[in-house]
């Protein structure tokens, strides 16, 4: 059998979603339950993983401060396990972990029970690792994902949180049936999008590909809860293009960062028509005017720049990472297999020995 390619992987996106979504009840009542019991208790959620994981924490994190009314404090594991100085057995601590088997992700856990905080683990259904050491688990239901370069575990990684939120809210009357359902019809809706927003960008690589298969390096650029997927994305190009790529929120870069640019140099533009919008469109047209690489990723626009992917977007306000981060992925694998890269091949083995992150080999 061969193995699936990150585009399979981005095509079975949509159906694994819609699939969590019809099983969210019984995937997530445990944790509906211990939150509801215990939600004069927590102080503080702390959400901890490594990599695209950990990235998916980033992205999810403002959704679940507005749902639950809680701060909610993104961290790595390492810095969980060996640097956080103010968690208390009050806080509840939700690690993520596709595989289940991160080092690091594993020491934090073990921090979490030693200092008595109740904990959980998301990760996929099989016996690893991490739910060997966390007091609970919720299970991360994509399926298994045979790369290294995640896609759909992110996708999926990022519902399991907003999904988490909702029924622990609904459980513990932090918002109303209504309020819940009208937020599962605009997650379902995006969800029922995601196929567009796919083809949509394929069409618009093909359009450029002349330029962007030339892509050696450049800068991700984003804002507002799309702080996330700027990050993954330009993750996801450091994997698989092996070049350079860089994220930043938009209004960062222009305190510093523009100032390297040069004439190769590239930009993508992630930009929801939400707050922060108009400046980026501003940038982009100005990027625009003095650079040939300046591309920009939002919805329908009055301007049909071959640059611009005009994408049908929802951009709803709390749930676009969903539809952003795909652009993104896919720009990834098309880059990479336009210019022949081999992912099986690793780049600078002998680090893989010398310091190891996974208690097993699961690929
Ligand atoms: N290259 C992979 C990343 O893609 C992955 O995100 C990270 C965390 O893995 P996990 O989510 O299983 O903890 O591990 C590896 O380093």
């Amino acid at each position: 059998m061969t193995k699936p390619t990150m585009l399979d992987y981005i095509n079975e996106t949509k159906a694994i979603l819609l699939d969590m979504l019809n099983k969210r009840n019984e995937t997530y009542n445990e944790f509906a339950d211990v939150y509801t019991a215990n939600v004069g208790k927590y102080k503080n959620i702390y959400l901890i993983g490594s990599g695209t994981s950990f990235n998916s924490c980033i992205t999810a994190q403002p959704f679940l401060e507005k749902i639950l009314n809680k701060h909610v404090v993104i961290i790595n594991s390492y810095n969980f396990a060996h640097y956080e100085e103010l968690v208390t057995s009050n806080d509840l601590v939700i690690a993520i972990t596709q595989e289940g088997e991160s080092t690091n992700t594993i020491a934090a856990l073990n921090r979490a029970n030693n200092l008595n905080c109740d904990n959980f683990v998301i990760t996929e259904d099989r016996d690893n690792s991490c739910s060997k050491v966390a007091q609970h688990k919720i299970v991360l239901a994509c399926g298994l994902e045979h790369i290294g370069p995640k896609t759909k575990g992110y996708s999926a990684s990022i519902l399991t949180f907003y999904l988490i939120a909702l029924e622990a809210a609904k459980t513990a009357k932090v918002i109303t049936a209504e309020a819940y359902s009208n937020y599962i019809s605009r997650i379902e809706r995006v969800v029922d999008n995601l196929d567009n927003i796919i083809e949509e960008t394929k069409s618009w690589f093909d359009l450029n590909k002349e330029d962007l298969e030339k892509c050696d390096h450049g800068y991700i650029l984003g804002y507002g809860i799309n702080k996330g997927t700027i990050i993954e994305g330009a993750l996801k190009s450091l994997e698989t293009v092996r070049e350079y790529f860089q994220p930043f929120e938009l209004e960062e870069f222009l305190h510093g960062p523009i100032a390297s640019m040069h004439d190769n140099t590239y930009t993508i533009i992630i930009a929801p028509r939400t707050y922060g919008y108009e400046r980026a469109r501003k940038l982009y047209e100005s990027l625009d005017s003095q650079n040939a690489h300046s591309y920009l990723v939002s919805g329908r626009q009055e301007t049909n720049a071959d640059h611009v992917l005009n994408g049908s977007f929802i951009s709803d306000e709390d749930f676009n990472p969903l539809e952003y981060c795909i652009p993104l992925q896919l720009f990834a694998y098309l880059l990479y297999t336009s210019q022949g890269k081999d992912l099986e091949v690793r780049n600078y083995p002998d680090t893989k020995e010398a310091l190891t992150t996974k208690a097993k080999d699961v690929q």
